[in-house]
């Protein structure tokens, strides 16, 4: 997964565990309001024993709330709130509630289920409670069991249910769907907004943030690190010469190349129209300039083509380190200062010049 794909699925994520923070803390306190208001109401109707057993179901609701709230644990708070509600949907459809109206309740379990636990979980603990919910029905001696309904209100209650549930597990796998879908969407758009066009290397913009972020990890950790400005020498003749299509052909070709030369931890950007920046992590000024001096004979040796016709490619470049600047503007100022001193020197070539680096080969067309 890239750095892109991970930034956007973390926040949605992010988003998806307050969302559901929220309603999960909304629905207990709505689970408590309705058992002790529902509660009251089968006190003052004698109902003296449902009334307790709907008031002792606050117990778990809030234990599962304060529970959450030390722990964070939100997987916890699901299961503890689904828990608690199959418990008491159960006990609804075995003792009848008021008036035999408990089923009526088990309404509320398919779109919280599929919501809480996904479609497959969802269906598989539906099911379930299709069973119990049958076996209640079916068998009216068994123990616990007070209740019994007509054979019409069975067949109606599970046919409707049947149609909610189905209802609510189309809606639920449309939510997920355009859920993704917005997901992919994000992350496309943020990859264009930090990728160039034509050659496919990070751009500008995302250059200069990659650039902060090293910077604050030097000031943190002391970690050196290198940069490359690289300029496509005589650059307008190519396209004079050979036209713009072809000047396009050399970007892409040359973007590829770098990709092949420079470390997987490196970056290569575009950083303007024939200028590219490499920054390179850990790496000190001499490893900088070996690696510009590799990829400037690498450039030499290559033959670019376009339409058959070769186009001389050559590339010069300033390689600085931050060990010797104290900002990234200072940094880009001095490699600026170097790629001008190499244009200034015949092209070709890699500066600032060290013993160890080899003679540059001189560029005729810049004789
Ligand atoms: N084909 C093509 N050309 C581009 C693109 N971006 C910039 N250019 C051209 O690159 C050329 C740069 O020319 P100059 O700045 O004069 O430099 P140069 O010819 O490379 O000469 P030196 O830098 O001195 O070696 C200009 O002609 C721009 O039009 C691009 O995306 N595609």
């Amino acid at each position: 997964m890239t750095d892109t794909e991970t930034q956007s699925r973390s926040f949605l994520s992010a988003q998806e565990t307050i969302q559901m923070s929220r309603l999960l803390s909304g629905l207990s306190a709505m689970a408590v309001l309705f058992l002790t208001g529902i509660g009251a109401k089968a006190w003052y109707a004698d109902h003296t024993f449902h009334a307790w057993v709907l008031w002792l179901f606050n117990i778990p609701v809030i234990a599962n709330v304060l529970w959450y709230t030390w722990s964070r644990n939100q997987q916890v708070l699901v299961r503890g709130l689904l828990i608690t509600v199959g418990v008491l949907f159960t006990y609804l459809i075995a003792s009848g509630g008021e008036g035999n109206t408990g089923p009526l309740w088990f309404y509320v379990f398919p779109p919280l289920l599929f919501f809480l636990t996904g479609l497959k979980a969802g269906t598989a603990i539906l099911l379930f409670c299709y069973l119990l919910a049958v076996l209640v029905f079916q068998f009216p001696d068994l123990p616990g069991v007070t209740a019994s309904y007509t054979a019409d209100f069975k067949i109606r209650f599970f046919a409707t249910l049947t149609f909610v549930s189905i209802f609510c597990f189309v809606l639920e796998a449309g939510r997920l769907h355009a859920r993704n879908r917005l997901v992919e969407l994000a992350q496309l758009h943020e990859q264009a907004a930090r990728t160039d066009d034509l050659t496919q290397l990070a751009n500008r913009r995302d250059m200069q943030a990659r650039l902060n972020k090293e910077l604050s990890r030097y000031q943190r950790s002391g970690h050196h690190f290198s940069i490359v400005l690289i300029d496509l020498d005589l650059f307008k003749r190519i396209n004079d010469d050979f036209g713009h299509d072809a000047g396009d052909e050399v970007l892409r070709q040359f973007s590829a190349l770098v990709q092949e030369v420079i470390r997987q931890s490196d970056v290569a950007a575009r950083w303007g129209g024939e200028e590219f920046l490499l920054l390179l992590p850990d790496t000190t000024l001499l490893q900088a300039l070996s690696l510009a001096e590799r990829l400037r004979s690498e450039v030499a040796v290559t033959e670019f083509y376009h339409q058959g016709r070769q186009l001389p490619v050559t590339i010069s470049a300033g390689v600085c380190s931050i060990s010797s600047a104290g900002s990234v503007n200072e940094l880009l100022k001095q490699a600026d200062i170097q790629l001008y001193n190499a244009k200034e020197q015949g092209r070709n070539r890699i500066a600032p010049r060290v013993r160890t680096q080899t003679a540059a080969t001189p560029n005729p067309s810049s004789a």
